[in-house]
This record gives structure tokens, C-alpha cells and sequence, in this order.
């Protein structure tokens, strides 16, 4: 997955063949022969070449191979880069003098209903078939990544990493509240993130199959790993030896289980989201892979997210159909910026049973019900996703939008043109440049009378025309993504350097590594899939999320 090349390198032989001609000793008598400045020369190239081999501060220190809950020390150098409850920072510092006042902005929800807002019965289809799986999957990515603080949004109340945070904490504190601290497992179908108690059924079922594939790996680990790779997680050194402590060997299985959880989830990214966001989504190997091997010299100090694209995820023109009907019948109470207070009176969630999701039920085991979180998974496989463009975003939620603009203002967010400039694209010279349709050119000029150039960043992103190809994304957010994508994984030594055969053992790498990550998530965490699915659904898993018919056409 992630250079799955490097486990071959080992045993392929070099080419051309090793010279044994002793060049440098040769090179080096020659020299010493030689007058200055010659010889001075010959030993500054010498020396620089020596020095550039190595990195200046090293990236990468050994024996520091777990993440840590609140995702510091990501990077050694700055080790508060990406932690918890640090600020957002700024993409695009918008340079231009503001040529109009804040009073001079359209309404928030004139903007909203007029060209945000999806017409009542007015659903239209993703053109390619994505489904809303995808969206679920990306609910969960944003989540991971971004948390803006109700009291200052300016912060980040999450790890900056895309190292799911929603299941195991985004400080120590949450962290020990799921862990089992036993044979490093976690509590049943337990997180710590109660964002999920008014999200979509979907979204939650996704993160219970990471969490029990947590366990599952765990398991693995004690049974399977730790036979074959030297007694690891039981003894010192060998079996025989002198055993761990409890608390140690569940220390090692629980971040070792962790890295590896994170592998599979990154490559449940890398191949089958990417390749279908991109419009390859039957391709099983990695097209675009942002952790390609790259000179040194770009070597990163850790990721803090961007409040633009705080804005640029926020992708509610997707939500489906049925999903739009359900958010308003079930949680559109919860639909509005203040829901967090709610939260905070425990209204949404018991915790005391275990973090609730709408649409699923908890047993006396604590386990939700295998069959609802199958349910929910077929749901988002079988609904297709809407399209992106003006006037997408389902009513419901006019409040989260009207706050979501308001803030972008407070902020001083870029204008859409000077967020297109930052990544080389042309700026939009006319209104019929963002968006084509001369109704929404036209409302659009209404509504932004002073030019083009006045466009906000979100309404912007929001209205700007979609593509015809791949997740059809609007064309700014289509290529503003692959940056982020490229920097969220560069960025985080443990996808670059720390994730490595040893530090996720032979087995772990092996499960992690590799194509079809969700039939394997699900074959392995969720056993009556076929029963509840129907014989034959084991082939959906393999291309995730396209809606059913779509991935017949050619499987
Ligand atoms: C039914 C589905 C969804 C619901 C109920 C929902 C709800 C919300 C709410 C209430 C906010 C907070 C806005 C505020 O406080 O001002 C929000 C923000 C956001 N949404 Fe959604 N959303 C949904 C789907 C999605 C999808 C599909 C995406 C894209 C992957 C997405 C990405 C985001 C992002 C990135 C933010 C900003 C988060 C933050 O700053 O904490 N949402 N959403
Ligand atoms: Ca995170």
C-alpha cells in the first residue's frame, strides 16, 4: 500500500553489480598529492556531499514509535505542531484591501436559500454512482481532522493527523476512558467522541468496524505475532525469559494494534476513496500516492489543519435522498451550531451505556446489534450520493450554513479568487466563470454586485460549478484536496518513517498493506455480513462506493 515495493527491495539485488574498483581510496591518494587550493577543493565537495546525506535535525528518532494521544511530539523539532486544542492555521493571508464593508457582504440566508439551498424534491444524483458511503467515510476523515471549539472556533479541539481521534481520543484523559487496559483491547463498541450521536447511523457503523477491528488485531497480535516475532508482547527477550508487566504488554498490544488500525485506515483512503474521488474506482492499486519516496530535503515538521479547509470538507450538497429526509425527521433538533450545549447536558447521549448512534441498538453486551451496523453500511452502499454545485445543500441545514458564513467572515477567510491563485488556477474573471448557469451567474452578480472578485471562500466553493468526472467535485475543491491529502499524510512521520514492519510486526504489516482493506474490515469484524447482505454482496465490498448497479455494470 504505502510502498509495498519496500518488503521486495530486501531481497532483489542490486543493479548494476557493487564495484570493488576502491575509487575513493585512489581518489583520495591522488589528492593528497595535489598543491591547494585543489586539494581544499576536492575535500569541501567531499564534505558537503557527506553532510547533505544525512538529515540536519534528524526526523526521526528511534524509540519513539507510538503515537501519543494528543499528537504532539508528531514531529520532534516543534512538538506541539498538530496537538490537540492548538489553532487552525491560515492557507491564504488575503492581501487585498477589503473593497467593501462587512455591511455591504449578502445576507446570510438570502445567500443560503437563493444559491446554496437544494429545492425541495429537487434531489439530483452523483453522475458516477458514488455512493453515500463515501461520504460517510468522509464524514469520519473530517472529523479525525478537524473539531473547531464553539467557544473560540479559531482552535482545534482534535490531533491534527489523520489518526482517528474519534476512536481513541484526542487527549490521554479519553484515551484511558476506552481502553479495556488489558491485553490492549478497547471497550466494547466504545469511542469517546460524541459527535457521532447526531450524525448519520452510517457514519457510526463506520466507526465501530475500526474499533472492532482494533480488537480484532489485538487479538491477532497476542495469538499470531507474538509466537512468530520473539515472544514481543510477553516476555523481555525470547521466550523463557522474563515475562512483561500486565500494564506493559497491554502498553505494547494496544499501540502496536493502534498503528496497525491506522495503516488500515489509511490505505481504506489512499486506495479505494482516492481512486473513487478521482474516477478510478475499480482500480485496486494506489494511483496518486501522496507518500511516493521524495528527497529528503522535503521532509516535513508536522500538519496543523487550515481553517480554509475547514471549508473546503464541509461537503453537505452530498448528503442522499433518503439521508436528507431522515436528518430532518430524526436529528435536525441537533442541526444547529449550538448543538454542542446539548451535548453538554447530556440531552443526545448516555454515556454511562456507552456513547449512543441513532439508528442502532446497544445489547446488554454492550455490542450494538451486527445486523444494524450491516443495515446502515448496505443503506449508504445502495443510496447514491447527490451532486455537488449550486443550490445542492439540503434545507435542514440553513442554520449550519448561515454560521458556517458568519464565521468565515469573522475570520477573514480569502476570497474565493485569491484561494484559486494560491494553488495556480485561474482566477474567475466573470460570474459565468464560477458557475455557468446564467440563473445563478445572474443571482450570483445580485447578490455580489462589486465583481467576482467579492466572492466569499465557502459560498464560493460552495456554488462554483462541479465536475463531470470522478466524485464530481466543484473544480477549486477538486484540486485544492490533493494538496491537503499530499501534506496531511507527508506530514505525519508515523505514515513516512515510523510505519514499518518492525513497528507493526510482520503480521500487522501485512494485514495493513494490501487491496480489497474493506472486505477485509468487514470479513473480519462483522462475520454475518453475507447473511444480512444476501449472497453475492461480498463482491460490493471490493469496490466500496459505488452504488450497486453501477459497480455490475463492469465487475
Ligand atoms: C447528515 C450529515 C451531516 C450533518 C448532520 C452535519 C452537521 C454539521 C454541523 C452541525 C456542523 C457544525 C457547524 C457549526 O458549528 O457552525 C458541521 C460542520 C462541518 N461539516 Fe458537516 N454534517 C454532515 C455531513 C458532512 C459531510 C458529508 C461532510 C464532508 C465530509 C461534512 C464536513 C463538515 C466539516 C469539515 C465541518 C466543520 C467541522 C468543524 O469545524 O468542527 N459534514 N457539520
Ligand atoms: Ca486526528
Amino acid at each position: 500500500m504505502f510502498d509495498t515495493t519496500r518488503l521486495e527491495t530486501v531481497s532483489t539485488p542490486p543493479s548494476p553489480p557493487i564495484t570493488r574498483d576502491l575509487k575513493f581510496e585512489k581518489g583520495l591518494e591522488f589528492y593528497s598529492c595535489q598543491p591547494e587550493p585543489e586539494r581544499n577543493k576536492f575535500v569541501k565537495s567531499l564534505v558537503q556531499r557527506f553532510w547533505s546525506d544525512l538529515e540536519h535535525p534528524p526526523r526521526v528518532w528511534t524509540g519513539a514509535a507510538f503515537r501519543l494521544a494528543d499528537g504532539s511530539k508528531n514531529s520532534h523539532i516543534y512538538p506541539d505542531v498538530g496537538k490537540s486544542k492548538t489553532p487552525f492555521s491560515r492557507t491564504v493571508s488575503s492581501k487585498t484591501p477589503r473593497k467593501i464593508a462587512t455591511s455591504d457582504l449578502p445576507d446570510p440566508a438570502a445567500l443560503f436559500e437563493r444559491l446554496m439551498m437544494r429545492p425541495k424534491d429537487n434531489f439530483e444524483p452523483s453522475l458516477s454512482g458514488v455512493n453515500s458511503l463515501l461520504f460517510y467515510f468522509a464524514i469520519l476523515i473530517t472529523h479525525d481532522l478537524f473539531n473547531s471549539d464553539p467557544q473560540n472556533p479559531s482552535i482545534n479541539l482534535t490531533t491534527h493527523y489523520v489518526d482517528q481521534s474519534w476512536l481513541y481520543g484526542a487527549n490521554e484523559e479519553d484515551q484511558c476512558k476506552v481502553r479495556v487496559k488489558t491485553d490492549g483491547l478497547l471497550k466494547p463498541d466504545y469511542f469517546p467522541d460524541n459527535r457521532f450521536s447526531r450524525q448519520l447511523p452510517g457514519v457510526g457503523a463506520l466507526l465501530v468496524l475500526f474499533s472492532r477491528n482494533h480488537n480484532f488485531i489485538a487479538k491477532q497480535l497476542l495469538t499470531e505475532a507474538n509466537a512468530k516475532e520473539n515472544y514481543r508482547f510477553t516476555h523481555e527477550d525470547g521466550k523463557g525469559s522474563k515475562l512483561h508487566t500486565d500494564e506493559h504488554k497491554d502498553e505494547l498490544l494496544f499501540q502496536t494494534a493502534r498503528l496497525i488500525n491506522n495503516a488500515c485506515y489509511v490505505n481504506l483512503i489512499l486506495h479505494a476513496y482516492l481512486n473513487t474521488i478521482l474516477g478510478f474506482p475499480k482500480n485496486p492499486d494506489v494511483l496518486l500516492n501522496p507518500l511516493i519516496e521524495l528527497p529528503r530535503s522535503n521532509s516535513s515538521c508536522g500538519n496543523i489543519c487550515s481553517m480554509e479547509f475547514n471549508y473546503v470538507y464541509r461537503w453537505h450538497s452530498a448528503l442522499g435522498e433518503k439521508d436528507a429526509q431522515w436528518l430532518e425527521d430524526h436529528i435536525s433538533q441537533y442541526l444547529s451550531p449550538k448543538a454542542t450545549d446539548l451535548q453538554a447536558n447530556g440531552n443526545i447521549q448516555n454515556i454511562a451505556d456507552g456513547p449512543n448512534i441513532p439508528g442502532l441498538t446497544r445489547q446488554h453486551n454492550g455490542y450494538f446489534k451486527d445486523e444494524d451496523i450491516i443495515t446502515w453500511i448496505l443503506h449508504g452502499m445502495k443510496n447514491v450520493s447527490g451532486r455537488f454545485g449550486a443550490n445542492k445543500i439540503p434545507a435542514a441545514f440553513k442554520d449550519v450554513e448561515i454560521s458556517g458564513i458568519k464565521q468565515g467572515r469573522k475570520y477573514g477567510l480569502c476570497t474565493l479568487n485569491e484561494f484559486r491563485r494560491h494553488f495556480g488556477l485561474k482566477e474567475h474573471t466573470e460570474y459565468k466563470d464560477l458557475n455557468p448557469d446564467p440563473n445563478v451567474a445572474a443571482a450570483l452578480k445580485d447578490l455580489y454586485p462589486l465583481g467576482v472578485d467579492t466572492v466569499e471562500l465557502y459560498p464560493g466553493l460552495v456554488i462554483e460549478e462541479a465536475k463531470s468526472k470522478g466524485v464530481g467535485f466543484p473544480y477549486t475543491t477538486s484540486r485544492a484536496i490533493l494538496s491537503d491529502a499530499a501534506n496531511l499524510t507527508r506530514n505525519d512521520r508515523f505514515l513516512t518513517d515510523e510505519l514499518t514492519p518492525h513497528n507493526l510486526t510482520n503480521w500487522g504489516w501485512g494485514y495493513a498493506n494490501g487491496n480489497d482493506m474493506f472486505a477485509r474490515l468487514v470479513e473480519n469484524n462483522l462475520p454475518t455480513w453475507n447473511k444480512v447482505a444476501g449472497n453475492g454482496s461480498e463482491l460490493w465490498l471490493k469496490v466500496p462506493f459505488l452504488v450497486p448497479e453501477t459497480k455490475s455494470r463492469s465487475l
